[in-house]
């Protein structure tokens, strides 16, 4: 199933895909605006996990849509942030009242991350579902809670049944950023199979749900809907640790805000990750450092790789 043509994403690779920087004069709306729709009553620290990593990204603003019940908490703990508060289902999802509110705020924004620390599946996946045709203006990125939306309501498994698939392709390339087992729930394969072929199953996702698709893991793997591949090993173990997919999420929402394409923000950010896992495994030992610790790393790489 796998080509035979995949980049490395290493200095080299980075060095030839310059990111966008802005002018001097900019201001933060230019700098870029990124919307990060995520956190619930259990999980509000998802939110401030992927939106401190907008703002170290070096995107211009962030705004933090999130769980009326937990906004305000949000708010004080990010004070660079600007918090929306949206009403909550039961579940302790998002209600489809506030999809309006977001459509407003998305249509302003350059990039838009759903889904980091949301509850309730179902309600995540309605609003996306709902959220994405009507206003699917700028760089999308599906993360944890929102992949939900591809799995088809009666749960059967989309890359198995390309009847159901039909249904759930994108009409412009979005960015999903699952680990295998957020891969083996959208597909219905086992977790096994997907880290057996990981580049199988992140290309086949690809082509068919017309996404990037950046499959996490030790091993990374970036497919794009034309067929390019891309690849990193790094980091540490100790990046394997509660809110580390969230600070990724959000670095890369940063970059797209910036002016990154899909496929440009899911290479740096997974490098930029690897590299500050790599930081913090060198000052605090490879095992305990925090996720929040994360993004405070990506300025002075940025720097670097710049530079490099
Ligand atoms: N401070 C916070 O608010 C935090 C919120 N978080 C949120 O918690 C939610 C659920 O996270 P999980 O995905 O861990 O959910 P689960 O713990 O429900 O895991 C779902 C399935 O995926 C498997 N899995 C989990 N991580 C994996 C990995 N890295 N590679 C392969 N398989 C893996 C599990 O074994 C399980 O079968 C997400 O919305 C996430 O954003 C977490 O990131 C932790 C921190
Ligand atoms: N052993 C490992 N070595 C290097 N990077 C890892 C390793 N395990 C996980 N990662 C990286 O850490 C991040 C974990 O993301 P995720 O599982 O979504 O975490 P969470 O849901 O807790 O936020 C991913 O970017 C993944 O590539």
């Amino acid at each position: 199933m796998s080509g035979t043509d995949i980049t490395d994403i290493d200095l080299q690779t980075l060095r030839n895909w310059p990111l966008p920087m802005p002018r001097f004069d900019d201001d933060k709306e230019v700098r870029g605006h990124a919307v990060v729709v995520a956190g619930s009553r259990e999980m509000p620290g998802a939110a401030l996990l992927a939106a401190n990593g907008v703002l170290r990204a070096g995107a211009g603003k962030v705004t933090i849509a999130t769980a009326a019940h937990t906004a305000a908490h949000v708010a004080t703990a990010l004070p660079e942030a600007r918090v929306v508060a949206l009403a909550e289902t039961p579940g302790g999802g998002f209600a489809a009242e506030g999809i309006r509110r977001l459509g407003e705020l998305a249509a302003k924004a350059d990039a838009l991350l759903i889904g980091p620390g949301m509850q309730d599946e179902q309600a995540s996946a309605e609003l996306v579902r709902a959220l994405l045709p009507r206003y699917a203006l700028c760089k999308v990125i599906l993360d944890a809670a929102a992949l939900a939306v591809l799995r088809p309501p009666g749960g059967a498994s989309l890359l198995a049944d390309p009847v159901d698939w039909e249904h759930m392709r994108f009409a412009e390339p979005v960015l999903l950023t699952p680990h295998a087992g957020e891969m083996a729930h959208a597909t219905g394969m086992e977790k096994k199979e997907i880290e057996a072929d990981p580049r199988g199953a992140a290309q086949r996702a690809a082509q068919r749900w017309n996404a990037v698709v950046a499959l996490k893991g030790a091993l990374t793997i970036i497919a794009a809907p034309d067929g390019k591949q891309w690849q990193q090993q790094g980091g540490n173990v100790g990046l394997a640790i509660s809110g580390s997919g969230d600070t990724l999420a959000g670095i890369i929402a940063g970059l797209a805000a910036r002016g990154a394409s899909l496929e440009q923000a899911a290479a740096w950010g997974v490098a930029l990750h690897a590299a500050a896992g790599d930081q913090l495994a060198m000052r605090f030992g490879t095992l305990g450092y925090l996720a929040r610790e994360i993004p405070a790393e990506i300025p002075a790489l940025l720097r670097t790789l710049a530079q490099a």
